[in-house]
Order: C-alpha cells, then sequence, then structure tokens
C-alpha cells in the first residue's frame, strides 16, 4: 500500500476569540490520505471543516500535532496542491484560456506552451468553442467547469475541495460530480472533498470521515464499497448507497442535534 499523501497527526488548531480567549476549532484530528483515494469531510456547520483543509493547503499552521505532506511538515504552501472552493477564482477581466493558463504561466510555463494545455483541458471539461468567452457571459456550471479545467491544468497530486458546487442548482451539481469524478480517475490524486451534502460526499467519495461537533475531531470513519466508474443520479437510487447513506447519517445526525443544543441553526 502506498504511503499516504497528507497525514494529520493529532492536529490542533486554536484562534484567538475577539474577547480575548482561545477558540479550538480543530481538537486532535488524525486522518491520513493516499494517493488515488478521494475522502469526503462532514460535519455540522461551523466544526472546523475548511480549519481542516486551511491546515493542509499551509494556509493556517496547527497549533500542536503534525501536519505533513509528501512525508514533510507542511511550512507553506506545499507544491502540487489544487483547490477548489464555492466562489470560484475565475478572473472576470480574462478570456476562458487566459483563466485556465494562468496557472501554468504563474509556474513559468512559456505563454504558448501555457496556451496550449490550458486548451487541451477547456475542451476536456466540455468547453471546446468558448475559449475566447469572459466569465460574465458563462453559466454558472460553466464557470465550474473552468474552475475545474484551472485546478486540473496543474496537474495536482492533492485536491482540496470546499464545497465547490454547493451554490450550483441541483441538476448542474449532479453533472458537475460526474465531471470530476471522470476527471480524476486515473489521475492519483488524493482529493478531500468538505460538504454539507452526504449524499454527495457518499457518491463521491471512498471514505467518509465524519468530524464531531465543534470542536472538529474525527469521530467516525465509513468505507464507501461502491463500484467506480459511478454516474451519481443513477446510483443514489441504489440500495447500497442508501444503506451507506444511513450509516453515515446516524453517527452525523448525533454530532448535528448538539451542534443545534450549542446555538447552531444549520445543520450538515
Ligand atoms: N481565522 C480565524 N480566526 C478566528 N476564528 C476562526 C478563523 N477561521 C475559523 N475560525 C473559527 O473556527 C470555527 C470553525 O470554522 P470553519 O470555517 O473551519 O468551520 P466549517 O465547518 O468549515 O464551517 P461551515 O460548515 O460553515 O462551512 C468557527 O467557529 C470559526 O469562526
Amino acid at each position: 500500500m502506498s504511503p499516504p499523501l497528507i497525514e494529520l497527526i493529532g492536529a490542533t488548531k486554536r484562534f484567538p476569540s475577539g474577547t480575548g480567549s482561545v477558540h479550538t476549532a480543530v481538537s486532535d484530528l488524525t486522518l491520513s490520505v493516499r494517493p488515488g483515494e478521494f475522502v469526503a469531510v462532514v460535519g455540522p456547520t461551523g466544526c472546523g471543516k475548511s480549519t481542516t483543509l486551511s491546515l493542509v493547503s499551509g494556509l493556517q499552521p496547527p497549533s500542536a500535532g503534525q501536519v505533513r505532506v509528501h512525508g514533510k511538515p507542511v511550512e507553506s504552501i506545499p507544491d502540487g496542491v489544487g483547490y477548489m472552493f464555492q466562489t470560484d477564482a475565475v478572473m472576470p477581466w480574462r478570456s476562458v484560456l487566459d483563466n485556465v493558463a494562468s496557472g501554468p504561466r504563474f509556474r513559468g510555463v512559456p505563454k504558448a506552451e501555457a496556451r496550449e494545455q490550458a486548451a487541451d483541458w477547456i475542451s476536456r471539461v466540455g468547453l471546446a468553442g468558448f475559449e475566447k468567452y469572459y466569465p460574465h457571459q458563462l453559466s454558472g456550471g460553466m464557470r465550474k467547469r473552468v474552475a475545474l479545467a484551472q485546478t486540473l491544468v496543474t496537474s495536482p497530486r492533492i485536491l482540496l475541495m470546499d464545497e465547490p458546487f454547493s451554490a450550483l442548482d441541483v441538476q448542474t451539481r449532479a453533472l458537475m460530480q460526474d465531471e470530476l469524478l471522470r476527471l480524476w480517475s486515473g489521475t492519483g490524486a488524493a482529493v478531500i472533498f468538505v460538504t454539507h451534502d452526504l449524499e454527495e460526499a457518499v457518491a463521491l467519495a471512498d471514505r467518509v470521515v465524519v468530524l464531531t461537533s465543534s470542536p472538529a475531531t474525527v469521530k467516525d470513519v465509513f468505507d464507501v464499497g461502491l463500484p467506480r466508474p459511478r454516474k451519481v443520479e443513477e446510483l443514489r437510487l441504489t440500495e447500497e448507497f442508501l444503506a451507506i447513506y444511513r450509516e453515515v447519517w446516524e453517527s452525523l445526525r448525533t454530532e448535528v442535534e448538539k451542534s443545534r443544543a450549542g446555538g447552531r441553526a444549520d445543520v450538515a
């Protein structure tokens, strides 16, 4: 079995709170992800999911414990990491082609080659013919495709995704989930995918990690033994899917209830 690409070992993150005290967002969290593994992270609203991702991305140093990527402690933003967030990082003043080419350009790839790589990825995400369009001329789903191409064009070994599809309508979201699985399969990239949507987590992942209500630590880990390739819309209707969904929800439900009791109205 290949060694983990991402390791959080007893990771804890504390933030100074406004009142001068300290708020613990993540507590003693241990999780590892191997190459080619797709891990979904779910937990009640505000429990510390994004903070967990920010530890892996090097945006936040842990207050205690260790965070390793490629076997080395994370001290700054590690190489080979692609990000995708709820709000996409598409630049409105640049064409689709230049948006996608900007990552390779930033890494020093010559312009013509960067544009060639970008055109290839634009076509892979189904946007061939839209290279010269600007983001405002595209639908939300198309902009997400641009963001996917932007993320994947640099062939990241690690993909960190924080609710990337949550702003999309249901049908577009399902399409994008399928697209993500198709484009990710065979890349060997390790994925951590944070979501509020338990269906999305089970449909996409090899493992679903349930975090506790704040502060976040790992409560349960569920293996999703559903075969690949998957078509999420079809998968959702199967007995196997529903059985895993129910099991994960049982675990998550208690944390959501604790979180609600603690004053968080939103649920996972
Ligand atoms: N930079 C920061 N400074 C202070 N507190 C922070 C900071 N980042 C996060 N927090 C706090 O840490 C806690 C966890 O936040 P985080 O965004 O990680 O939760 P989440 O589970 O991703 O939330 P959501 O479900 O709403 O997306 C929150 O109480 C938040 O206010």
